[in-house]
């Protein structure tokens, strides 16, 4: 569904990318595990049209889409989320949804979609009126999710959706993330929490100073010695 090719990219004169290369299958969850700096992020920047591409292709069910801006990619029915709290947080919870659906030409459509998306995510639609800031951090996250889904992605992109959640609100958001592979949609996530994380999902890929070094199906990653090095901070070269 989504393809690499030998992508290049970076900040200022510093790149960050280094011919990053990889694809994924439609309806599956692959989580990129790495160092901290290995470019995770940054190559989710690249995929949405955040970060100007300077070599290398990004194709998406065959086309390409290099660089194409993130209206766009979200017209191609890609999604991105992430890291941290990216809500409005004095809005009521159907407000930031609302927000959500900005971009689509068909109000009505979004209309229904909110409710269809708040059928999905009971706590919501419990608390539809209530400012955002008032949720918790796992339903803060649960809430960005329903928004990535209002405009019916195919694909998406998630940073670190764990991160700052109680063990419990990580198992209930991951719970999410499979429920939704399961209805189709293809899931490429960033995680720190690389054991558990791996442990939900059907593909690794372990990316290293901007390069994919290892891809897998995600219960042999987990059982492969050099991934436990790389979890102690071990470069691939030296485990
Ligand atoms: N906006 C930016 N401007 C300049 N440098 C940046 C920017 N964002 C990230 N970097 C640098 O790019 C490198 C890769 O960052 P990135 O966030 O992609 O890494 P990561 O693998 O997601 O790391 P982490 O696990 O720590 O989140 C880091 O050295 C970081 O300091």
């Amino acid at each position: 569904m989504l393809e690499l090719k030998q992508v290049y990219g970076g900040y200022g004169k510093m790149t960050i990318l280094n011919g990053t290369s990889f694809k994924i299958d439609k309806g599956t969850i692959t989580t990129v595990i790495g160092p901290n700096g290995a470019g995770k992020s940054t190559v989710f920047k690249a995929i949405f049209g955040l970060l100007k591409i300077r070599s290398g292709n990004v194709l998406l069910n065959g086309e390409d889409v290099t660089s194409l801006p993130p209206a766009k990619m979200l017209g191609k029915g890609v999604t991105y989320v992430p890291q941290g709290r990216n809500l409005f947080p004095m809005l009521s919870v159907r407000h930031n949804l609302e927000i959500g659906g900005i971009s689509s030409g068909d109000q009505a459509r979004i209309a229904r979609r909110i409710d269809e998306v708040m059928e999905q995510f009971p706590i919501l639609k419990e608390k539809a009126k209530e400012q955002a800031i008032t949720l918790s951090g796992g339903q803060q996250k649960q809430l960005e999710i329903a928004r990535a889904l209002l405009l019916d992605p195919s694909l998406i992109l998630i940073d670190e959706p764990s991160i700052g959640l109680s063990p419990q609100m990580i198992n209930e958001t991951f719970r999410t993330l499979i429920r939704l592979r399961d209805q189709g949609v293809t899931i490429l996530m960033v995680e720190q929490n690389a054991k558990a994380a791996l442990a939900m999902s059907d593909f690794g890929l372990v990316l290293e100073q901007g390069r994919s070094r290892m891809y897998d199906r995600a219960d042999k990653l987990l059982a492969d010695p050099r991934v436990g090095q790389l979890f102690l901070g071990a470069h691939l070269e030296e485990a």
